[in-house]
């Protein structure tokens, strides 16, 4: 043993695919890298723990502190050293991103820039699948220090402060509390003492919200850790359901925004490879969930992901469809109460690294098509909710003319159309988790709309309310996520 040796008094190792096995000869390799890194190995005691899923070994040795971050390090450096191969970033994406963001984004794009540029800020959140038992995923979970992203206690503690006010209110007799969008962000952020603020203004039962509602549903879990850190996928299981799948965090923010609740009919018309679909899943059950996907290839992988997290008791409501998404809203007009257009997009993230400049400058010549299709698909949409329904239209990128531009021409042509305010209801709560961009100053200044002028609405907040978009910074790596919630009258 080196003199610069550690002695660990625990040292844990995961092998988190169903085909890993805690073996002698996954300890071997393992006490090869304590004797590389000059870290001593001696177990005194040896857990096994093993699960259908996943093995999970515990070793106790001698007398100093575990140090966990060793391997997790090592493990980063596996992740980075393939990063590091493919991840160069694509020149032509990189200039014109440069020359478009720079403009639309300002100073924030240096931040956003690097954000997306540095493989260690790529990160994933874990969503539970509520349809299996993942105690021990959780506990694994827990003990490499992700947490619990949104924990429903900050919902109920607020329902308990708002009962005891409202005991002791005009609105006693009210069996059901309604909250302010304003009073829950001012929760969230730690700034609402019930005691304070009058019921007049925290909440009254006349007033129409449905905030609590938009509070993401007990059922849906998803954990985070503070800081870029991967955790494995699972590996197919013939027979077996999924216990999580991985995400970037801030694609679930516009299926909390879409509130689906129990018994709805729900189009999720770009949905492969299902993810946002599962999200829509895990939050309430809804009568019918179609999931439209029309590339072929695309919808095998939707049909996989569906078949590995939902239980075949689901097969009925849960449909998968292949139709051009432009034209659901002629075939099915209103019949959904609920529609997601997670819209194809230039995915930022992923074209930054396109690998060949050929293939990056082809993606910039496709680039402008987007937004008509885009505005195609949430024209579609608006004629496939009802009356009363709601479309949320969200993307990947950061570019303003596949996000504001797209719902304010549709709004324009859609007199019908109402686009909801986020910043409030979203974008304020959580911006513990997420950086969001401020109001956009391009758009929503030559609005037409007179029902909305006529509100006397700020320019930012009408440009809030054509949508809110997360921007990927350092310390909250989310996104690029744009999202957009609009009501059909
Ligand atoms: C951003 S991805 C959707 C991601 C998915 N919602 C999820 O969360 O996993 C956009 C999808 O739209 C599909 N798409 C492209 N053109 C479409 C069209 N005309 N109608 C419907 N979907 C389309 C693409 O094949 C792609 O799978």
């Amino acid at each position: 043993m080196s003199n610069n040796a550690f002695i660990y008094n625990r040292i844990e190792i995961c092998a988190l695919t169903p085909e890993s096995r805690v073996s002698s000869s996954m300890l071997l390799v393992h006490m090869f890298y304590c004797a590389r890194r000059r870290i001593s190995f001696k177990p005194e005691k040896l857990t096994l723990v093993a699960s259908p899923l996943l093995w999970y070994c515990n070793c106790h040795t001698g007398r100093d502190v575990l140090r966990l971050d060793e391997k997790e390090e090592a493990a980063e450096n596996q992740v980075n050293k393939g990063l590091k191969k493919e991840r160069f970033p694509c020149q032509p994406i990189l200039d014109h991103f440069d020359q478009q963001y720079g403009q639309e984004l300002g100073d924030l794009w240096t931040s956003t820039r690097s954000t997306l540029l540095n493989p260690h800020s790529w990160q994933y959140g874990v969503m539970l699948n509520r349809f299996t038992v993942a105690t021990d995923i959780i506990q694994i979970l827990q003990s490499k220090g992700f947490s619990r992203f949104l924990p429903p206690t900050d919902v109920s503690t607020l329902l308990c402060d708002a009962h005891s006010l409202v005991s002791k209110s005009k609105y006693q007799a009210a069996n059901k509390v309604v909250l302010s969008p304003h009073c829950i962000s001012k929760y969230l952020l730690g700034d609402f003492h019930p005691q304070t603020l009058s019921t007049s203004h925290a909440f009254s039962q006349d007033q129409k919200s449905n905030t609590l509602l938009s509070m993401p549903h007990p059922s849906l879990q998803c954990y985070i850790h503070p800081y870029p850190m991967r955790f494995p996928s699972q590996a197919h299981r013939p027979g077996q359901l999924k216990q999580y799948y991985l995400l970037n965090a801030a694609s679930l923010l516009p299926v909390l925004a879409l509130q689906v609740r129990d018994g709805e009919k729900v189009l999720d018309l770009c949905s492969a490879p299902g993810g946002k679909a599962l999200a829509i899943m895990q939050c309430a059950m809804p009568a019918l969930l179609c999931c439209n996907e029309p590339d072929p290839h695309r919808q095998e992988w939707l049909a996989k992901t569906l078949e590995s997290f939902l239980p075949h008791s689901l097969n009925t409501r849960v449909i998968v469809s292949a139709q051009d998404g432009r034209c659901f809203g002629m075939s099915e007009a209103a019949k959904y109460d609920k529609v997601l257009v997670d819209a194809p997009c230039s995915n930022d993230r992923s074209w930054l690294h396109s690998g060949s400049s050929q293939k990056g400058a082809h993606r910039l010549k496709e680039r402008v098509r987007l937004p008509v299709l885009q505005a195609q698909l949430l024209r579609s949409a608006l004629s496939a909710v009802r009356p009363g329904g709601v479309v949320v239209y969200s993307t990947c990128t950061l570019s303003s003319s596949e996000n504001y531009a797209v719902v304010e021409t549709v709004l324009n042509d859609f007199p019908e159309a109402e686009p909801d305010d986020l910043w409030e209801e979203i974008a304020i709560p959580l911006s513990k988790y997420f950086a969001f961009s401020p109001a956009h100053p391009g758009h929503g200044q030559a609005s037409h709309r007179p029902s909305l002028q006529s509100r006397n609405r700020t320019v930012s907040s009408y440009s809030h309310r054509l949508g809110i978009l997360v921007v990927p910074q350092p310390g909250k790596t989310w996104g690029p996520m744009f999202l957009s919630r609009i009501r059909r009258r």
